[in-house]
């Protein structure tokens, strides 16, 4: 899958105008606060999924205007597309022209595997950020994830409105197991996609870091169930996987009664990064906790071309900083068969060893650079 074009109207600080990009990388070079993150995240947007910075739309609208406008032109393996957005007094979506009803709907055609700094919340904060990794990613490849996701939130939400209603009455119970089998059966199918996502994904992440690292520790990803002491063993719909579903949330019953919201599912769960056996959290340095976030994203760009047939278009955000000579060296050769957009502050340190198109940018003004 590959970019080919962009142009952007009122988008953060980003000039107006038509970009076009190369094929292979794109270092886009610039000092500090020139726009180039805001370039990522006006291309991320087509995936359909929300800003990597955790940003509101209407923030993205440039200060001084009302409505930011982006569209791009990409293409697949087998055509040409053109998509637009524009955010603000009026929120439009269209891909090849006919309007969408939900940005969720790019979901599917333009795909694009995003790591920026924020991404270091992965390894270095609270599980809120290991799931949303998860449920971007398989939704990416999985459609259908994403309808489960929303059905189960909306289970929870009325289980646990039941839970603080009802408290102290004993009709709850009763109640409550209508909610149950069915939290019971779609967790079960979101428990049993997750476990096979990370059984892909571990696989793989643990060879990238070996490259990147030089084989120096061995890293691996493992996914903390609240409700099954062996998720692994979760890999398909069975009739004794929501058994035990239901025995948990029965379980857990007199604790989620006094808390007043359900403790034990997905919406709990978690994942653990190891290097060594030992907590990535606790115990990694910043280099390598950044290694872990890098091997994780080339992992989900692998899985991805794996599952749907087509590359993802890899943004890197600042992905060189903190980390030394051969590191760098190993991302740089690990990406070359994808389009790649890198931003850098320093021009020479990555084109040197990159080659690829390069361009500037300044105070929101895209230049390509030419050659002398
Ligand atoms: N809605 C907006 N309207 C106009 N400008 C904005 C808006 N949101 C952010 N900016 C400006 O965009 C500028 C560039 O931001 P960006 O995050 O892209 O920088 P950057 O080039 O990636 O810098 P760094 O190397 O420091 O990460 C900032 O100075 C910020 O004030």
């Amino acid at each position: 899958m590959k970019l080919t074009n962009l142009s952007a109207n009122g988008f953060r600080n980003l000039s107006s105008g038509e970009l076009s990009f190369g094929d292979g990388v794109n270092v886009i070079c610039g000092e500090n606060a020139q726009g180039k993150t805001n370039l990522i995240e006006a291309i991320w947007m087509f995936t359909g999924n929300a800003s990597f910075r955790g940003s509101k739309p209407s923030q993205m609208i440039a200060f001084d205007k009302k409505t930011a406008s982006v569209s791009i032109q990409f293409e697949d393996s087998t055509r040409i597309q053109d998509a637009f957005i524009s955010i603000g007094e009026k929120k439009e979506m269209r891909l090849n022209g006919v309007p969408l009803s939900s940005s969720s709907e790019f979901c599917g055609h333009f795909y694009a595997v995003v790591f920026s700094p924020a991404h270091l919340s992965l390894v270095q904060e609270g599980p809120v950020y290991r799931r949303r990794f998860l449920d971007i990613a398989i939704s990416q490849i999985r459609p259908q994830y994403g309808a489960y996701l929303s059905r189960y939130e909306k289970l929870i939400d009325q289980r646990n409105a039941l839970l603080k209603q009802l408290y102290g009455d004993d009709i709850l119970r009763t109640y409550l197991s209508v909610w149950d089998e069915q939290i019971s059966k779609i967790g079960t199918i979101l428990t049993s996609y997750r476990n096979d996502y990370i059984t892909k994904l571990s696989r793989i992440a643990a060879q990238v870091y070996d490259g990147l690292s030089g084989q120096k520790e061995p890293f691996a990803v493992s996914y903390d169930s609240t409700v099954f002491s062996h998720p692994a063993d979760v890999t398909s719909y069975e009739e004794r996987h929501i058994e035990a579903y239901q025995k948990a949330l029965e379980e857990s019953f007199l604790t989620d009664r006094k808390q007043g919201f359900t403790s034990v599912g997905p919406h709990r769960d978690d994942l653990s990064f190891t290097l060594s056996d030992r907590s990535a959290r606790l115990y990694g340095s910043q280099g390598q906790q950044r290694s872990c976030v890098i091997a994780l994203k080339l992992a989900e760009a692998k899985l991805l071309k794996k599952a749907v047939g087509e590359s993802p278009v890899l943004l890197l955000d600042d992905v060189m900083s903190e980390l030394d000579p051969s590191r760098q060296h190993y991302i740089l050769h690990h990406v070359r068969d994808l389009q790649v957009f890198i931003t850098c502050c320093d021009e020479a340190s990555v084109e040197e060893r990159f080659g690829g198109t390069v361009f500037f940018m300044k105070d929101g003004a895209l230049t390509q650079k030419t050659e002398e």
